[in-house]
């Protein structure tokens, strides 16, 4: 109701827009993809005027700020484009990973119309054939970290896979490319009070820490992100004419 009232008010002040003129000829949801597209472009629009103009832009589409300070971390500086960021919650898409980046990269490219890269993160447990996988955000909400680990407690293994895939649309939505980035390790009794997400829960192989134990700069250097990061950044400084980007 809330949110009803919100696109009332928001209609009468734009009557001739497009999300005015949905919301009286289809139904209520349609008006309000209507509505948030006129609010991504005038948030866009905000942002370019505040922003030097020299470096090329890139949208980093994403809901998680956690996802956002590590990978504003791990491309520091000398990357030859300007990462900025829309807070968007993108549609939690089912399949395989490369899939789920794949769609995930193809919705934000049609609400903004701009060259934009996503994440998707997977926590895959091997004795479960892969999953959570891409379903770790809802297993993360409805049994937290120690219900992670409580769910292997029936198998003798307990290592996971680790792994995020960028996915970046340059305009072309049948040419999106992905980069991978895996870490192998044990899902363990939550430890640490560092990270977010399930980082609690998991130890990289190799170190007798979470990644919840670890510095922010310590998991950095090891992550599944810190892994597909550079596979992009290698990409985009060996492919990527800075001028073909706008
Ligand atoms: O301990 C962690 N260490 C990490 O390095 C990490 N990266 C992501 N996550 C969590 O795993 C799920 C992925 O879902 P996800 O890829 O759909 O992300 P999201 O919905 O939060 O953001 P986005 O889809 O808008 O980008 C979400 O619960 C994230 O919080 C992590 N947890
Ligand atoms: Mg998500």
């Amino acid at each position: 109701m809330k949110n009803f009232c919100k696109l009332i008010a928001f209609t009468r002040c734009k009557a001739d827009t497009e999300a005015f003129r949905r919301f009286n000829q289809r139904s209520i949801s349609t008006a309000f993809t209507s509505l948030r597209k006129v609010q991504l472009k005038e948030e866009l629009e905000t942002s370019e005027m505040s922003q030097p103009q020299d470096q090329p832009e890139i949208v980093f589409v994403t809901g998680n700020k956690d996802k956002l300070r590590e990978v504003t971390q791990i491309l520091g500086e000398g990357f030859p484009f300007k990462i900025t960021n829309q807070d968007i919650d993108l549609p939690e898409y089912q399949g395989e990973p490369d899939q789920v980046s794949r769609l995930k990269c193809q919705s934000a490219y049609e609400m903004i119309k701009r060259p934009v890269i996503v994440e998707d993160t997977c926590l895959c447990f091997n004795a479960l054939g892969g999953l959570p996988g891409p379903y770790i955000k809802w297993f993360l909400k409805k049994i937290g970290s120690e219900g992670l680990f409580k769910m292997l407690q029936g198998f003798d293994d307990h290592s996971a896979v680790a792994l995020a895939s960028f996915a970046y649309c340059d305009g072309n939505v049948d040419e999106i490319k992905i980069f991978k980035g895996m870490t192998t390790g044990t899902i363990v009794k939550p430890r640490g009070s560092q990270g977010f997400g399930w980082d609690v829960c998991f130890q990289p192989d190799g170190y007798d820490k979470t990644y919840a134990e670890m510095s922010s700069d310590d998991k950095n250097e090891i992550s599944h992100r810190k892994r597909a990061v550079e596979a992009m950044r290698k990409y985009f400084c060996d492919n990527v004419n800075t001028n073909n980007v706008s």
